[in-house]
């Protein structure tokens, strides 16, 4: 699924991956997001955030594209009526120039921020774009499920406490941490986590959750995985940042993979892999091009590793004094360590 580096490819077909976030509050979550996109390797980063927090954004990073087209209560003449899908115009009208969105870094709780970026969301999926919705992302499906059920092409990436909203929004019974910790066996409670997962999964009609803890459970509401590579002690806000931006990447190459941007040497495959028995046959076999549910499991298996993976190496150097942004330099040689380049790139010249 990741693209080989190829002389005749041209700007912007290794990925083109917007976050929408950023605001008066929070300019470090879209910042670490969009770096860690670009450090995983796609061509062109844009940020889309409120206008308070664009030249902030801009001065962490000359690398990154930022838009100060996302509105605010502060920005519009009366909050109380607004037309939301006109405020919405400017970042639909880029829609079409991208293959993945990130939604929620930094977003914060305004009102007309998000009644904004709910029509972003409707707009994205009439275009199927494939998006990630994180952070207060998430409290756009917590009001408005129906937003996103029966989205194929979306990951949410709750934390516990995200999870623990979305499941009530949907009615969904979680056992509390102590309930799984009282499990006997490490088996049984990651399949009483997994089974959460699963059945939050479901009620959102198969879109897909990164539940993130001690251990990530993955889950499509049919197939779960769980992603336990070793992670780091530090708990500094700001890594599921890390994880979006990554998965923004991952989202923009795995479009790449269907719209065969270049020949992976794989056989084509006609049948749609939708089972739990198709995906694991796919994930086993070499020399057949994957189906969408496959690769879409597999991305966001990517995007967690990586993330865990920077966490260990960042927590190796830093110890207690981590920070997010240690992350952010640790994502290429975490790329490099866990998936390393596909066969045929020319990496040297
Ligand atoms: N540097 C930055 O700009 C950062 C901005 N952030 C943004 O801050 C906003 C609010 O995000 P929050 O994550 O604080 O969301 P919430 O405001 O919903 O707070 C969640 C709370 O739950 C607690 N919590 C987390 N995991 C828990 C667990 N396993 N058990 C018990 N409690 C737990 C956290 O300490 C936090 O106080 C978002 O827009 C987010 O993107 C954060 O991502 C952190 C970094
Ligand atoms: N106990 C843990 N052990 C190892 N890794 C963890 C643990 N808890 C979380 N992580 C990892 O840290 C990353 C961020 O997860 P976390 O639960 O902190 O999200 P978050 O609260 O949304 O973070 P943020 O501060 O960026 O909003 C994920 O990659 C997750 O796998
Ligand atoms: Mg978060």
């Amino acid at each position: 699924m990741v693209p080989p580096m190829l002389e005749k490819f041209h700007k912007g077909q290794h990925g083109r991956v917007a976050v929408i976030g950023g605001c008066a509050d929070y300019t470090g979550a879209p910042y670490f997001s969009a770096m860690a996109s670009a450090k995983l390797g796609c061509d062109m980063s844009h940020v889309f955030c409120e206008r308070s927090a664009a030249q902030v954004v801009k001065t962490y990073s000359p690398n990154l594209m930022v838009h100060p087209i996302l509105p605010s209560s502060d920005s519009v003449k009366d909050p109380k009526s607004i037309n939301a899908s006109e405020l919405a115009g400017p970042i639909i009208g880029m829609l079409s120039r991208l293959h993945a969105l990130v939604i929620g870094p930094g977003l914060g709780r305004d009102g007309v921020t998000l009644q904004v970026v709910a029509e972003v969301i409707k707009e994205a999926r009439k275009q199927s774009i494939p998006f990630v919705l994180d952070a207060d992302g998430l409290l756009i499906v917590t009001q408005d499920p129906e937003l996103v059920k029966g989205y194929k092409e979306c990951i949410l990436t709750p934390n516990v406490v995200e999870f623990g909203r979305l499941a009530k929004a949907l009615g969904i019974q979680v056992s509390s941490q102590a309930q799984a910790e009282s499990k006997t066996s490490e088996d049984e409670k990651i399949s009483k986590e997994s089974a959460a997962c699963e059945q939050l999964s479901k009620a959102l009609g198969g879109v897909t959750i990164i539940q993130k803890g001690p251990h990530d459970v993955i889950s499509n509401g049919v197939t779960s995985l769980i992603s336990n590579v070793q992670g780091g002690l530090k708990r500094s806000g700001g890594q599921g940042d890390t994880l979006t931006g990554s998965l923004g990447t991952m989202l923009a190459w795995r479009a790449a993979y269907h719209d065969k941007l270049w020949d992976s040497g794989e056989k084509d495959n006609s049948h749609d892999a939708q089972s739990k028995e198709d995906v694991q046959v796919e994930l086993e076999s070499e020399g057949k091009r994957m189906s969408p549910a496959t690769t879409l499991l597999l991305a966001a298996w990517a995007g967690s590793s990586i993330t865990r993976e920077c966490s260990r190496r960042a927590f190796e150097k830093k110890g207690r004094s981590l920070q997010a942004s240690d992350l952010t330099e640790e994502v290429h040689p975490s790329f490099l360590s866990l998936i390393g380049e596909p066969e045929g790139s020319s990496t040297h010249l």
